[in-house]
């Protein structure tokens, strides 16, 4: 090329990238302006900034401080509120009924980053009609029915815990995040693959446990995998840093975990078949597998009941852990409670060492009352639980979904948050105070029952209508044993320097963790 005609390039080079430049600019105002003022959303309640970009929520996600921003939102602005061009949140009990029981909508696209060894499960399958095939399948393992032939192996986990705990009681401090994690590693690993997987020993002991670590370690990978394409995805996880490799192969190790447990499980109902025993339980796995759809005689792919079961792993285990910990830290602070929850516990414990049925525990009101506190204000996935208004014809307008009052067209995408659900002040008093005996019955007056019939219309720790906790019953069982087992063995407390307000403040990204990342706890030998 002649140097002169490179004179022509550069300028009109420039003044594309200026042109290009301008456009942008003028799309961007334009669209900040319809977002603002002309959008069918624009008469909707919120910030000026939030209705224009997605910019301001998300650096509220970034800062893990979504819950709690959009409380102070419901608090400014009412039960309706705009958070981005396309997003709105309400806080309100017939709505949440209407948006995620009786009209079903479809999950937005956020779930994807929960995606499991590439592939859907139940979580992640957004339209309505695909997850009801998905579950299905799996729901009748989580009935209680069927979770009490677990029980023994939920006592016996528990059991181990309080013997461990026996060992290193009143001599030092212990992280219960870390300890619950390997508790629940068991618990679902034999309920889901009907196998000890051993974790809560390989705690005891001091040793790695990679499912453990790797359950602990997924979610983060899913936000990290999920903001970068492929290629780039692949280069980072070429840093040669132990912490980050394992961070990056967290999908893995749960994929070849459960893909060894699903060949183990495929080979013994081969030799069942053989031998013709049959078994009154059956672990999840187990009951993918055999899975037939009665119409087709299709069963399971081996992807879909592998990225199934780390699902359930991935859904229940910092979940339930996460819960446990804040149950246990509000012990260790709280005397009264400590004390009034032994005292029931004692009368229905003859011996500490063995646990009741779960029946009985079910039955003990301050232990439930507890429980639902704990779920109130510690329930693990306080966050946005986002779902899409769906399009049921081709005109748009008759499809426009009416939320109290606003008319929102197909495509908005809707949400509430338990977090905000839990803390209306007209339904819990003084919301923001632990107090298990709000669930106590007081006079079993008409008006009482009535107050006692509202908190629960207004309870959604565990999401509400078609896409609820598939494990809540699971997740309830566990709590009641945990929480028995343990308070009724051992006095709670801990070291203001480790765990403290501070230590322990909230942060969700989707799912609730303490700041500290831990939550340091000292339980001494009650006296017999
Ligand atoms: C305290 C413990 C737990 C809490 C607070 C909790 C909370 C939740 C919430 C809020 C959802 C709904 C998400 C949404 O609508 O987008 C959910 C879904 C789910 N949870 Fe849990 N969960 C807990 C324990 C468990 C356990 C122990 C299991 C099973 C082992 C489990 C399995 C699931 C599954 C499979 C789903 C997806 C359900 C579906 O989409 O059909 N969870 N959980």
């Amino acid at each position: 090329m002649h140097p002169s005609s490179l004179v022509h390039i550069i300028p009109s080079f420039s003044s594309a990238i200026l042109i290009a430049i301008s456009l942008a600019t003028v799309f961007l105002v334009a669209s900040a302006v319809y977002n603002a003022f002309f959008s069918p959303l624009s008469a909707i309640p919120g910030p000026w900034y939030a209705a224009v970009s997605d910019f301001w929520i998300t650096t509220h996600v970034v800062r893990l401080q979504q819950c709690r921003i959009v409380q102070t939102l419901f608090e400014r602005y009412g039960p309706v509120v705009r958070v981005g061009p396309n997003k709105v949140i309400f806080c309100d009990a017939t709505t949440m009924r209407s948006v995620y029981s009786v009209h079903k909508f479809d999950k937005s696209s956020y779930y994807k980053s929960l995606l499991t060894n590439n592939n859907d499960h139940s979580m992640t399958t957004l339209p309505h009609a695909d997850h009801a095939a998905r579950r299905k399948v799996w729901a009748p393992h989580y009935i209680p029915s069927n979770l009490a032939l677990f029980q023994t192996e939920i006592n016996d986990f528990t059991i181990n815990l309080a013997e461990t705990l026996d060992r290193i009681a009143g001599k030092t401090s212990v992280d219960c995040l870390d300890l619950f994690r390997h508790l629940m590693v068991d618990i679902i690993s034999s309920t889901v693959f009907g196998v000890r997987q051993g974790s809560l020993d390989n705690w005891a002991l001091n040793i790695h446990d990679p499912l453990s670590s790797a359950v602990y370690d997924f979610p983060k990978r899913g936000i990290l995998r999920s903001a970068v394409p492929t290629w780039a995805w692949n280069l980072v996880c070429r840093i040669p840093n132990q912490r980050w490799r394992q961070i990056c192969d967290s999908d893995r190790i749960m994929a070849e975990f459960v893909g060894s447990r699903l060949y183990e499980m495929r080979a013994k109902i081969q030799a069942t078949v053989v031998t013709g025993e049959t078994d009154e339980k059956m672990c999840l796995l187990q009951r993918m597998i055999q899975h037939r759809v009665f119409a087709t005689h299709e069963g399971m792919s081996d992807q879909d009941i592998i990225s199934e079961s780390m699902g359930h792993l991935v859904a229940g285990v910092d979940t339930s852990s996460t819960t446990l910990s804040y149950l246990f830290w509000e012990l260790s602070r709280r005397s009264d409670i400590m004390k009034r929850l032994q005292m029931e516990l004692d009368d229905a414990m003859p011996d500490r060492r063995v646990l009741p049925d779960t029946y009985i525990l079910s039955t003990l009101q301050y232990l439930n009352a507890f429980i639902k506190e704990g779920l109130r204000l510690y329930g693990a996935a306080p966050s946005l639980l986002e779902r899409v208004v769906p399009s049921t014809s081709a005109s748009k307008i008759d499809d426009a979904f009416d939320m109290m009052g606003y008319a929102l067209p197909p495509g908005t995408i809707v949400s509430t948050q338990a977090w905000s659900m839990h803390r209306d002040a007209d339904v819990f008093p003084s919301p923001e105070t632990f107090l298990p005996e709000r669930w106590l019955p007081v006079d079993g007056s008409p008006a009482d029952e009535d107050r006692l019939l509202r908190m629960s219309q207004h309870m959604m720790p565990f999401g509400f209508g078609s896409r609820v906790c598939g494990g809540q019953n699971l997740a309830q069982m566990v709590m009641r044993v945990v929480v028995a087992g343990i308070s009724s063995n051992f006095d709670i407390s801990s070291r203001a320097a480790e765990t403290n307000e501070r230590s322990m403040e909230m942060r969700d990204a989707f799912v609730l963790f303490p700041a500290a990342k831990e939550c340091k706890l000292i339980f001494t030998g009650r006296r017999l």
